[in-house]
This record gives C-alpha cells, sequence and structure tokens, in this order.
C-alpha cells in the first residue's frame, strides 16, 4: 500500500472527483457515512456526542456526521470556534443542512464558552485535518488543551489535530498543541504519521477507511514510502516447485555465537532452517559446539575460536552469509568483517555485535559489500550513524545512508523500515510489542538469511522476512499473550506464519 504525502493525498481527492464525475460534497458524505457506520458499531444511543469542527473540510466531515448521527437519535452537538473567515464551501454546504436539523450548534466565542463535559460525552475532533498548515496556537490551543485534558473518550476524524502528516510535528515546535485520541479514524490509505512512536500519544488506535479513491491514481503516483501489505507479500512469496532438491533452495551459513551467547546462535539458525533454506552451516567458537548440535542437529557446524569465533575466512562455499547473532565484540572481529567484506562477492546479512563493530570501526563502511543487508535496532542505528533530532529524521537518515553505501537497512521498531540502495522506505504492517524480547533478532537475521539462501532478492527478502517474522510473532501472541512470548515461539510460528501468506 502506497504511503502518500499530503499534497498526494489532495491531488488524489481531486482525481477521484474529476474521474468519476462525482462532487467532492459526495467524497465527504462517503467519509462521514463510513465514520458514522464505524460509531454506530461501536457507541450504543446511551452515550452523546460532543463534534468539534473547523471551518476545513475536516470540520465539514464533523458536520455531516452530527447530522447522519442526530438521523438515528443518538443526542449530538456542535461547537464551532469563532472565526472570521468563511468556511471551506462543502463546509458551509453542510452547515446549512445541519441548520435544518436539531442539532444544537454553538460558535465558541471564549473559553468560557466551552461546553461543559459529562460522564457519556464522546467528544469528537473535527478541527483540522490533512490541512493543517502552521503549529497550532492562541484559542485553538486552548480548545485542544481542554478537550485533553478529559478523560472521555476522544475520536479524530482522519488525523488528530493539530498533527502534521507527513512531517514531524514535534521538532517544530517544542511547547506541540495536538489532540490525544482515543481512536483515529481515518480515510484510505497508511499515513507517515501514525507509523511512528513519537506520535504514539496521539492517534490511538488507528481505523482505516475505505473510501474508494481512485485505484487508478494510486497505482501510477510514485511514492518513496510504502507500507507492507499482504497483497504486496503475496507477490513476492513463491510457493515450492515438485522437481526439487535441498541444492535448490541454497546454502547459508551463520557466524553466530559466544561462550554465554548460544542461545543467539541457536535461534537465528533455527529459523534460517525454518525459512526454508536447503542448507545451514552454523560457524561456532568450540565452546559451542556440542551446544549447536545438540540443539540443531539440522544444522551442519564449523569451528574457529575457543570461546569466540576466530579469524574465520573459508566463506568460499556458501551462497549467503548472516554474520553477528551472539557473537561478541572482540577486537579480531575486525578482522573478521574485513576478510568477510574482501572474500565473499555474494549477499550478506549483518546483525547485532557485528553492527557494533563496524560503528566503532567506520574506516570499514566503505568496504560493506553492495547490496548487503544490515538490521539494526534504533540503538544500534544510533551508534552506526549518529543521533537524529525526529523519528522522521531518523527515516531520512535510514535511507540517505542506504543510498550513500548502497545497502539495505532493516531499521527494526513497532513499524520495522527498510530503506533501500534506490531512496525508498517500506514499513512492516506485522508485529506487536511482546516480541520487544531478547532473541527476536537473532530470529530475524536467521529468516532474512534462510530467504537470501532461496535466491529471494535483497530487498524481498527483506520484506518477506519483517513480514514473516512479524507474523509468526502475531500468531504466537495470540496463543501465549505477548507477554509471555520469548523468542523461541516466534520460530515455532513460522510454519503458521508462511501457511497464513500461503491461504490468503
Ligand atoms: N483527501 C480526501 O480524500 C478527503 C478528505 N476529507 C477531509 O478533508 C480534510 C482536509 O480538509 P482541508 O484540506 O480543507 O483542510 P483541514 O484539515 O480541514 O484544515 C484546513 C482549515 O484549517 C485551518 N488551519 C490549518 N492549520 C491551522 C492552524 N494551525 N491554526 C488555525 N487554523 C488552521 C485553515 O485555515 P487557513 O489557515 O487556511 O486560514 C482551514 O480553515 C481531511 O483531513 C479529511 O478530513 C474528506 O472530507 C473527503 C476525502
Ligand atoms: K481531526
Amino acid at each position: 500500500m502506497k504511503i502518500f504525502s499530503v499534497e498526494q493525498i489532495q491531488n488524489w481527492d481531486a482525481f477521484t472527483i474529476n474521474k468519476e464525475g462525482i462532487l467532492s460534497i459526495n467524497l465527504m458524505e462517503r467519509a462521514a457515512v463510513a465514520c458514522f457506520d464505524w460509531i454506530v458499531q461501536s457507541f450504543d444511543e446511551s452515550y452523546c456526542f460532543k463534534i468539534f469542527c473547523g471551518k476545513g473540510n475536516n470540520g465539514g466531515d464533523g458536520l455531516a456526521l452530527a447530522r447522519l448521527l442526530n438521523s438515528i437519535k443518538y443526542q449530538v452537538s456542535v461547537f464551532i470556534p469563532h472565526n472570521n473567515k468563511p468556511g471551506s464551501p462543502d463546509f458551509e454546504e453542510n452547515l446549512k443542512k445541519l441548520k435544518k436539523t436539531s442539532v444544537h450548534i454553538s460558535v465558541l466565542q471564549n473559553e468560557n464558552s466551552f461546553p461543559s463535559i459529562s460522564e457519556k460525552d464522546i467528544i469528537i475532533d473535527a478541527l483540522f485535518g490533512t490541512g493543517l498548515n502552521k503549529p497550532v496556537k492562541g484559542f485553538y490551543k486552548e480548545i485542544i488543551g481542554y478537550i485533553n485534558a478529559n478523560s472521555n473518550d476522544t475520536i479524530a476524524i482522519d488525523v488528530p489535530s493539530g498533527l502534521y502528516v507527513d512531517k514531524s510535528t514535534i521538532t517544530e515546535n517544542e511547547d506541540v498543541s495536538i489532540i490525544k485520541a482515543d481512536y483515529t479514524l481515518t480515510f484510505q490509505n497508511q499515513k507517515l504519521a501514525f507509523l511512528v512512536a513519537e506520535n504514539e500519544p496521539y492517534t490511538g488506535k488507528v481505523v482505516f477507511f475505505d473510501i474508494e479513491l481512485s485505484k487508478d491514481y494510486e497505482a501510477s503516483t510514485p511514492t518513496p514510502f510504502e507500507y507492507i501489505d499482504d497483497s504486496m507479500i503475496k507477490g513476492i512469496y513463491q510457493p515450492r516447485k515438485n522437481f526439487v532438491n535441498k541444492g535448490n533452495y541454497g546454502y547459508a551459513s551463520l557466524l553466530c555465537g559466544s561462550y554465554g551467547m548460544m542461545g543467539a546462535a541457536v535461534l537465528s539458525s533455527l529459523a534460517c532452517l525454518r525459512s526454508g533454506a536447503g542448507k545451514l552451516t552454523s560457524v561456532v567458537c568450540e565452546a559451542g559446539y556440542g551446544i549447536m548440535q545438540t540443539a540443531v542437529p539440522e544444522a551442519m557446524c564449523m569451528v574457529s575460536g575457543e570461546k569466540h569465533i576466530g579469524n574465520f575466512d573459508d566463506f568460499q562455499h556458501f551462497d549467503v552469509v548472516g554474520i553477528g547473532p551472539g557473537i561478541g565484540k572482540f577486537k579480531s572481529h575486525v578482522k573478521l568483517l574485513e576478510n568477510l567484506f574482501k572474500s565473499f562477492k555474494r549477499p550478506i546479512v549483518i546483525d547485532a555485535d557485528a553492527l557494533n563493530i563496524l560503528s566503532e570501526n567506520e574506516e570499514l563502511y566503505s568496504s560493506i559489500p553492495v547490496d548487503t543487508i544490515i538490521t539494526p535496532h534504533p540503538k544500534e542505528f544510533e551508534r552506526l550513524f549518529g543521533k537524529s533530532t525526529s523519528d522522521f529524521d531518523t527515516i531520512d537518515k535510514a535511507i540517505e545512508t542506504a543510498k550513500e553505501f548502497r545497502i539495505y537497512i532493516v531499521l527494526k521498531g513497532h513499524h520495522t523500515l527498510i530503506a533501500t540502495p534506490d531512496g525508498k522506505g517500506y514499513f512492516n504492517s506485522t508485529g506487536n510489542p511482546g516480541m520487544a524480547t531478547a532473541g527476536a533478532g537473532d530470529v530475524l537475521t536467521g529468516i532474512i538469511t534462510g530467504l537470501l539462501a532461496q535466491k529471494y532478492s535483497p530487498l524481498q527478502s527483506c520484506l518477506l522476512g519483517v513480514y514473516l517474522h512479524g507474523l509468526a510473532g502475531d500468531i504466537a501472541a495470540e496463543g501465549l499473550s505477548q507477554e509471555a512470548l520469548i523468542a523461541k515461539d516466534i520460530v515455532e510460528n513460522l510454519g503458521n506464519a508462511f501457511k497464513e501468506i500461503q491461504e490468503t
């Protein structure tokens, strides 16, 4: 699914109106009906709705929604902050229609005119949507403060008012004024603002409504950002052929583990095999040999070093190398990375301690082979490429870095970001907070390594890898709870995740 900028969202609106030969107010009605249907399903008639409307089209949505709720006898009142300018044409049209109903409409002049809010009131925020064009100040700020001070459920229409959709709101103005919604009912596609941690306090649960904006526009409009959904994954996943042997699915290797950290080696190796690699050699230190052979009998083992991997350089057998899970931070690992970068000309996945070693040896950056995949979590990313001023800055930095070094960056998080050498950013749609647990990253390294071995391209391996990893985690959490989920459960549910992809 494409993630559009504000300008593109506005163009999409206009394109649809043109193409379908409808009026913009018809589109507004579609949006309002979608919100209305959801509200009717979610709240019974004992609730009252207090709708705060700005004078743009977001406010117009609020007015249309007020009329619809009133038509089936919900108690509704509407509040419009005083503003000398006329409203947008569709706002004015909906105001005219609303004045013919029994809905009470008040113009808010100052804070003395704020309504009292009682227990059964639901607040609907239709002050500003995608048309926000400056930081919120003055009277609007007071209104937002008043709404946020109430503990009642607040439903934001399209976007919590005060939040920019495609750039950071937080950095521009320290003292921000943004609605803290419990629900955001948004139209059509995913929005960049909903994918970053810095906006978590504002969006609440985000619910998407398909208001049938033109599919042609979506297909033909390029955008740097996409949301990884099941239709994208369906296009990537390749079912197995019948006449095959293990040679067809590649020879993976993982350089993993050290004394006291063999769990990371076991988890990444199991995940690599479970994601379908034909065969796997795990390169481990002597101290870990017995553990690997016992815990992962399906993997072959090569030994290098005593308590941690030594100067291994025998890479030529493998189709792909994954390096990092549990290897520890040892001086000799600098040489290990140098060996790898110099002698191995096929895909590489770099994770965990291997990234920490890299970050302390910046002179190695320029020798990272093209198309390498690195899988940092935010702290590792910061150690590698420096601090960011906001989550949006991190996104830009990841994309610029991926372009500069011609690598893929899998930046792990609630919506893992894949930044690509051609300047695109893909956000993952699967996964849950239960996966913030030791070893989950090692599992992801194993999965991506296993997919690369099977000749999925680096981009496909990243996309399918993060999606499968998150989906396996979601299936595991469903059975176990997020709290009880451990990394092994992600591995154990990879099969179920594959089955779900095959069925969709
Ligand atoms: N796209 C779609 O497909 C569909 C979109 N739809 C809906 O349209 C919404 C977008 O509507 P929109 O473009 O009219 O802008 P909107 O968010 O109402 O804001 C503009 C108003 O706010 C004002 N204003 C702005 N910032 C301000 C500030 N800081 N402080 C004070 N004032 C400020 C600005 O005033 P100005 O600054 O220009 O004087 C103007 O009056 C979208 O979110 C969705 O809900 C659906 O109806 C149908 C399908
Ligand atoms: K809003």
